[in-house]
């Protein structure tokens, strides 16, 4: 395993480039793009369609790999992992939340939340503790045995945010959260969201169109055709 120099970020990026062939032709996304997200914050990425917001939150997944430079996640040079280095790393460090919730639609708010347990060696009794914590964490402990459909969206992202919150992961990405949600409802997500950095710690990446739900972050980044054109830090 490769580690930077332990810092106060929990993400480094450094000359990171990405492109993807169309046809005969390289399309570039990123030229050498460079980042730095300190630990606990709450970081808002904007930009027009097609900026390369996805690729960039699917490359701090480790989802999507970049064609060079280096990128540090906690100190680890995931860009040089194997594909199953890279599941493992998941497991551990990263929490997803999708704009369409992804819950399994067969499966209790519970069952959807301890999923990403199964992948951890933890006793059923520890996995309980777990899920109940997580639901308490975003209001939802009264409605554990209750299956998606019978709950609204925004009780559905709740779940899906529980789910990407039990592992206890360091990084949460979030790919348009608040996309599908009425105000209220985005308004209860972001505010979960930013209990996640206040109260957890937790490193949160939110994509979003919405500049009401970026208002709720620490800091803006916004993307332009494949550049950070300006940062702003919320007041
Ligand atoms: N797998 C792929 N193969 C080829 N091109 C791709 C692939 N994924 C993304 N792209 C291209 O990369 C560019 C950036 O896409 P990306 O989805 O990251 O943008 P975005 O800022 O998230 O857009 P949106 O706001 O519409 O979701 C686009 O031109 C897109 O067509």
């Amino acid at each position: 395993m490769q580690r930077i120099p332990t810092t106060d970020n929990l993400i480094d990026i450094v000359d990171l480039s990405k492109s993807y062939r169309r046809g005969s032709t390289e399309v570039p996304i990123f030229d050498k793009l460079s980042l730095s997200i300190e630990r606990g914050r709450f970081v808002a990425l904007m930009g027009p369609s097609g900026s390369g917001k996805t690729t960039l939150l699917n490359m701090l997944a480790g989802i999507d790999r970049p064609n060079s430079g280096m990128l540090a996640v906690d100190g680890e040079r995931i860009d040089s992992y194997s594909e199953s280095g890279l599941t493992r790393w998941r497991a551990q460090t990263l929490g997803f939340i999708f704009q369409f919730y992804n819950l399994m639609p067969m499966l209790t708010a519970a069952q959807n939340v301890e999923l990403p347990l199964l992948l951890h060696r933890m006793s059923a009794k520890e996995r309980r503790r777990r899920v109940d914590t997580a639901l308490d964490v975003v209001g939802l402990a009264d409605r554990a045995r209750h299956r998606p459909r019978e709950l609204s969206g925004g009780q559905q992202q709740r779940v899906a945010i529980a789910r990407a919150l039990v592992a206890d992961p360091k990084l949460i990405l979030a790919d348009e959260p608040t996309g599908d949600l009425d105000r209220p409802s985005a308004n209860s997500v972001l505010e979960i969201l930013r209990l996640l950095t206040d109260e957890l710690g937790k490193t949160v990446v939110m994509v979003t169109h919405d500049p009401v739900a970026a208002r709720a972050a620490d800091v803006t980044l916004h993307l332009e055709k494949g550049c950070f054109v300006n940062e702003a830090i919320a007041a």
